[in-house]
């Protein structure tokens, strides 16, 4: 069985995030093995359902703990548009809390705690379909520039995802980045999503 993400289920839709590319293993539909979530924008948090499947079993019926990490990770990821930068993981802490059945929808919430400098403290909690709390998981990010995700990963895949966060001017928004380092300092010029 493959993980189907539903559509946002509750209350008035809160805008959804653009995927961090369509393999992921977190948000991208075309990953078979994947989380497929969905994330939103409600305000100051961000949040995103998800339901673990046979793909991603650790004890017989339930999630694997590493799964349920992942998820939370990429969750923390989309934090990211609230604070309008680019940051990569640098720590990430998970409370297990409570066991986390397969094929039951958990809503994941983050919001970002703190920024200090290149430093994000996100936070999120995992919460099952009776609302109960099963997992948390808190989170240090450090802002990178672009420069980072294309000296190190995949540049065709990079400017893919910058063609949709910047409604199709990645080019000239690669043209900017070139010219910046790999480690800026957030609230300046090449600390936002623009780098
Ligand atoms: C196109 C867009 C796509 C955007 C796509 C976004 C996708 C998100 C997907 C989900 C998230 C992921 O999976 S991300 C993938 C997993 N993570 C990674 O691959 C990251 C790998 N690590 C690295 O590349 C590096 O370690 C960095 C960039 C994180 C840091 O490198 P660095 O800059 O050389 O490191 P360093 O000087 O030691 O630390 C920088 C500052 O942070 C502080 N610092 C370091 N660690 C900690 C810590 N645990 N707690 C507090 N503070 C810390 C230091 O004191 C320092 O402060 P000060 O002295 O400056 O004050």
């Amino acid at each position: 069985m493959t993980a189907q993400q539903p559509d946002y289920p509750r209350g008035s839709a809160p805008a959804r995030l653009p995927l961090h590319s369509p393999r992921c293993m977190g948000c991208g539909p075309d990953n078979p093995a994947g989380l497929r979530m969905r994330a939103f924008r409600d305000g100051d948090e961000v949040n995103a359902d998800v339901v673990f499947d046979e793909h991603h079993v650790g004890a017989p019926g339930l999630a694997h703990g590493g799964a349920v990490a992942a998820a939370c990770d990429d969750l923390l990821g989309f934090a990211l548009f609230v604070a309008e930068t680019a940051a990569v993981t640098r720590s990430l802490s998970i409370e297990y809390l409570a066991p986390v059945p397969l094929h039951e929808t958990h809503r994941i919430t983050a919001r970002i705690q703190a920024q200090d400098a290149r430093r994000l403290n996100i936070a999120a909690t995992g919460a099952g379909p009776d609302g109960t709390v099963r997992f948390t998981a808190e989170a240090v990010f450090i802002v990178v520039s672009l420069q980072h995700f294309l000296r190190h990963g995949d540049p065709d895949g990079v400017w893919r995802l910058l063609d949709r966060l910047t409604d199709g001017n990645a080019d000239e928004a690669l043209r900017t980045a070139a010219e910046l380092p790999e480690h800026p300092q957030p609230g300046t010029e090449e600390g936002g999503w623009s780098s």
